[in-house]
């Protein structure tokens, strides 16, 4: 029996009748083909990605793992469906932060339509994207057993400025996610290390300086980590995956600017919080309590 993913933080939802991605019970991710190019490029990536000889395993374990497509009854009821099936990032997690930031100041790619190019140049405008190079798409924070998740408003995550953004990467690894100025008590743990999210990143950006295969736009880094393990004193198995490939092109022999400028912009914004974690820039996130709701642990967002 397929379910909607308990911990999805963006894109489109298979909740209220309409077409989304769902699990199953055995730790796969069935995300619906998108019936325009969106989803035949989707397919033709994890095709080529996953047979490609030339990506190293230290790279392709940021990728989730593919097993092709399938048939698949549709979430709004419109019958059977092409989906791709992924390994579900989330599956051994038990109450995962998690968060997608859309990597890149131009989230359209080489052939697309002047409509899609409009509709994107739009959200890039509007959201950090153009300014950063990167922006939060959707997030989720653990914060305890009773409090449950706290899931900020979708449209207004897109929104935020640069200094907002900073402060939700700061509230992202900090221990109370209603206190209004973060202590980032996690971040040692979760973006420092030697196997922390930095360090993946680095890893990431490397790959990123040389590859010239494939040009990623839109495409998210989904940042994850359990604060419940921190808090009984084991790591919080922080970890970045790659996800959204729906608009990855031919790189032609051409490196990826757009996805590396944002990759390093990104970066910098978690290096700067490990190494100044009380810069007073940041102050109070004032839209909080206006924008945001918590919803329960297992609970629907
Ligand atoms: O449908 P919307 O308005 O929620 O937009 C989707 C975006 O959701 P957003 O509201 O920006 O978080 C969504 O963004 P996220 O993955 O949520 O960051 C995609 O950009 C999606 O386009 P595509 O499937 O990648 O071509 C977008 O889907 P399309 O509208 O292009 O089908
Ligand atoms: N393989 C996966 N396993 C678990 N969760 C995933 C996986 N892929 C995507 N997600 C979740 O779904 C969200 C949307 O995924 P995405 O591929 O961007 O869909 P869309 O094309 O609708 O934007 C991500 O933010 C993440 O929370």
């Amino acid at each position: 029996m397929l379910k909607v993913p308990a911990h999805q933080v963006a894109g489109h939802r298979a909740d209220r009748g309409k077409l989304g991605p769902r699990v199953d019970d055995s730790g796969r991710f069935y995300k619906p083909l998108q019936g325009d190019e969106r989803g035949a490029r989707e397919v033709a990536f994890y095709t080529s990605f996953s047979s490609d000889t030339k990506v190293p395993n230290h790279i392709s374990r940021f990728f989730p793992k593919f097993y092709g497509t399938q048939l698949v009854e549709a979430s709004d009821g419109s019958g059977m469906k092409p989906h791709v099936v992924l390994q579900d990032l989330t599956f051994s997690r038990v109450n995962p932060s998690v968060m997608d930031i859309k990597i890149g100041s131009r989230t359209w790619g080489p052939e697309e339509s002047a409509d899609q190019i409009q509709k994107c140049l739009k959200k890039d405008r509007e959201s950090s994207s153009l300014s950063l190079g990167f922006r939060l798409s959707g997030m989720q924070i653990f914060g305890t057993k009773e409090s449950g998740f706290w899931k900020p408003e979708k449209k207004w995550i897109q929104s935020i400025s640069t200094d907002e953004v900073r402060l939700l990467l700061k509230k992202f690894v900090s221990s109370d996610t209603s206190a209004l100025k973060p202590d980032c008590a996690f971040a040692s743990i979760v973006y420092g290390g030697s196997k922390g999210i930095l360090s993946q990143l680095l890893e990431l950006k490397a790959w990123f300086e040389d590859q010239t295969s494939y040009h990623f736009f839109a495409c998210s880094i989904l940042m994850m980590f359990e604060k419940e393990l921190a808090l009984e004193g084991k790591s919080p198995c922080p970890e970045i995956k790659l996800v959204d490939f729906a608009h990855v092109f031919e790189g032609r022999g051409v490196i990826d600017h757009n996805f590396l400028g944002g990759l390093c912009s990104l970066i910098k914004f978690i290096s700067e919080i490990l190494t100044t974690p009380e810069d007073s820039t940041t102050n109070v996130l004032v839209e909080d309590a206006h924008r945001s709701h918590v919803y329960p642990e297992n609970g629907s967002a």
